[in-house]
């Protein structure tokens, strides 16, 4: 990025560009070093005065700034404290959030994020931390892109903040996902910040508190919908690819599953893009659950699942497993789709509901008798795996683990609703119920427990172990499509990192702190098949595709 240059006689009224470059470059996120400038560049860069005399080093300030973010009182306050410091100092936070990622991350990603969401307009702080496209300015969307400052974007986040987390429709709130995704393509991924680019599609909100919230920032209509809504998201594609071009990265993150699904199918085929909701999420719980094997004794093909919830995650891991199942056995998917069943708001899944189900549930709609509640369903369908998708707090209680006991010897319990208020079940819940034998995963984080003198660690069963590498091997190699295959390459390579110290904690996932380590070989396992397939576009091929994934990725430092 270079210092904006000063302007004068523009819309900004009687007010000018400040003329001090010095004062210019402190203002720059991407430039300031705060306190980390040296003599010299004091001198050179007009800086002198502007900073107090004192000097440090990075190290000095990532030991400074964590001191700060501890003293911070709620966990608002600490998502709002980091917040700030992204649009103050970027290379300070990026050090910060990478050298403490796991306990950073609840406070730039869930649960934390939910409430920001939920309170984004109230904390909004005028500063641009991505692009907001009204659908207002529809036909514009091209000439938009060029207001943000870098060029150069490789991955992209949107959401049209429909489905945040588990907690409904939140509008243009929902900007804090794309904000917290993008943070941790750079701190878990080493994606390059100025690669990055967030961005939410303003399409109106039917959240009624939003409507009715005089200070709400986004658009104050309900929610456009049908070919104006499809037309919308088709121009900003369109547009993203045009400017940035083929090899952009699209993600899309928590819109509602009736139009997440129909996306998908229409752009996956076309540009480089991927849902994290159904494809991110399924290849974290199927890395889980090939990682627990060792303590199963159960590989995935001769588990028998039972899915609470049928929406997005839901049928992305269904789809998975049976792809995965397909693979590993030659098995056709039809067949493999059999060992899966799903409850969805109105029970089982099954063929005398065929004619009212989603398309997306119709695989799994079982020649079963119908049974309306899980505890009924688990007893029926004698399950060794237990997922939940549902956004139902509590819905895996006393009864329903004691029967998961009864069918299996080691269960394994994946309570995988966000934030933590929506999970099925806590890890405390899951093991006391369990008498110790449940291997248990949460989609956002808890505390490791210990129980009859055993230590458990509660793995934490999230996309953000397969989105960042993901977007690193996209950048790294110019990916122009993200497929199935992708994501099931990238569960085998995260199954493949979790350590024995790990699985003695009945923890089916590797530590967060590992997780830039655990990016490289995510996204090295997805670039070589991306050059296998012909969906690669930086040619010539490297020799060293790890050597060239790293030399790719950004390092927090002056
Ligand atoms: N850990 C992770 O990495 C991820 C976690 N998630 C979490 O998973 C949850 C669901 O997300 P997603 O699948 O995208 O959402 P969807 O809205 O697509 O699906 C939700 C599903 O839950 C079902 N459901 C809702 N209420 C009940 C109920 N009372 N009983 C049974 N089923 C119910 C819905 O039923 P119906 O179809 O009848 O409406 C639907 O099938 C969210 O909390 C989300 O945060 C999502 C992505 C990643
Ligand atoms: C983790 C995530 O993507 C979700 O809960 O929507
Ligand atoms: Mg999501």
């Amino acid at each position: 990025m270079s210092v904006p240059t000063s302007s004068a006689g523009d819309a900004t009224g009687s007010k000018e560009m400040p003329s001090s470059k010095g004062y210019r470059i402190m203002k720059t996120p991407s430039l300031n070093k705060g306190l980390a400038f040296t003599e010299m560049e004091r001198e050179e860069l007009g800086l002198k005065g502007l900073i107090p005399s004192a000097t440090m080093t990075l190290d000095s300030q990532v030991k400074m700034t964590i001191l700060e973010f501890r003293r911070q009182s709620s966990p608002l306050d600490k998502y709002v404290f980091l917040q700030s410091l992204q649009d103050a100092h970027s290379t300070l936070y990026y050090a910060v959030l990478s050298r403490h990622t796991s306990e950073c991350m609840p406070f730039v990603y869930t649960p934390v994020v939910g409430e920001a969401c939920q309170k984004f307009s109230q904390i909004y702080r005028h500063t641009p931390q991505g692009l907001y496209l009204s659908f207002e300015d529809r036909g514009k969307l091209r000439s938009i892109l060029d207001n943000w400052p870098e060029n150069d974007i490789r991955a992209i986040v949107f959401t049209d903040g429909e489905r945040i987390l588990g907690l409904g429709d939140q509008g243009l709130d929902g900007m804090g996902i794309p904000i917290g995704k993008l943070a941790l393509y750079t701190a878990c991924g080493g994606v390059p910040p100025s690669q990055c680019l967030p961005v939410s599609l303003d399409v109106g909100t039917n959240n009624e508190d939003k409507l009715n919230d005089p200070f709400y920032i986004g658009l104050r209509r309900r929610r456009v919908t049908g070919p104006e809504y499809d037309a919308f998201v088709a121009e900003f594609i369109e547009a993203a690819v045009d400017k940035y071009g083929r090899s952009v990265m699209l993600q899309f993150e928590d819109f509602g599953n009736k139009n997440a699904f129909r996306l998908l199918e229409r752009w996956q085929n076309e540009v480089c893009c991927f849902n994290d909701d159904i494809q991110g999420t399924a290849a974290v719980a199927l890395a889980g659950i090939l990682g627990s094997t060792p303590l199963t004794g159960i590989p995935v093909e001769h588990h028998r699942f039972l899915f609470l919830g049928a929406g997005e995650a839901g049928a992305g891991i269904a789809e998975l497993i049976a792809y995965a199942v397909h693979c590993e056995t030659g098995e056709s998917i039809e067949e493999c789709r059999k060992h899966i069943f799903m409850l969805d708001s109105k029970g089982l899944v099954c063929k005398a509901r065929a004619s009212d189900l989603q398309h997306h549930k119709l695989p799994f709609a079982h020649d079963v008798d119908h049974v309306p509640d899980l505890l009924t369903a688990v007893r029926t369908l004698k399950p060794t795996a237990l997922i939940g998708v549902s956004t139902l707090a509590k819905s895996f209680d006393q009864a329903v683990i004691e029967e998961m006991s009864a069918n299996s010897a080691r269960p394994l319990i994946f309570a995988l609703s966000n934030p933590t208020s929506k999970a099925e079940c806590t890890p405390q819940e899951a093991y006391q119920w369990s008498d110790g034998a449940a291997v248990y995963a949460s989609g956002s984080p808890f505390e490791p427990v210990e129980y009859k003198g055993k230590a458990y660690i509660p793995g934490q069963g999230n996309n953000a172990y397969i989105f960042p590498g993901v977007g690193l091997a996209a950048v790294a190699c110019g990916a122009t499509q993200i497929t199935d295959l992708d994501m099931y390459i990238a569960a085998k390579a995260l199954a493949e990192t979790i350590s024995k110290d790990r699985l003695d904690a009945s923890c089916v996932y590797p530590r967060l702190d590992d997780i830039r380590e655990v990016s490289v070989k995510v996204a090295l396992a997805i670039v070589k098949n991306k050059y296998a397939t012909g969906h690669a576009s930086v040619l010539p091929q490297p020799l060293d595709l790890e050597a060239h994934i790293r030399s790719v990725t950004y390092e927090p430092r002056y």
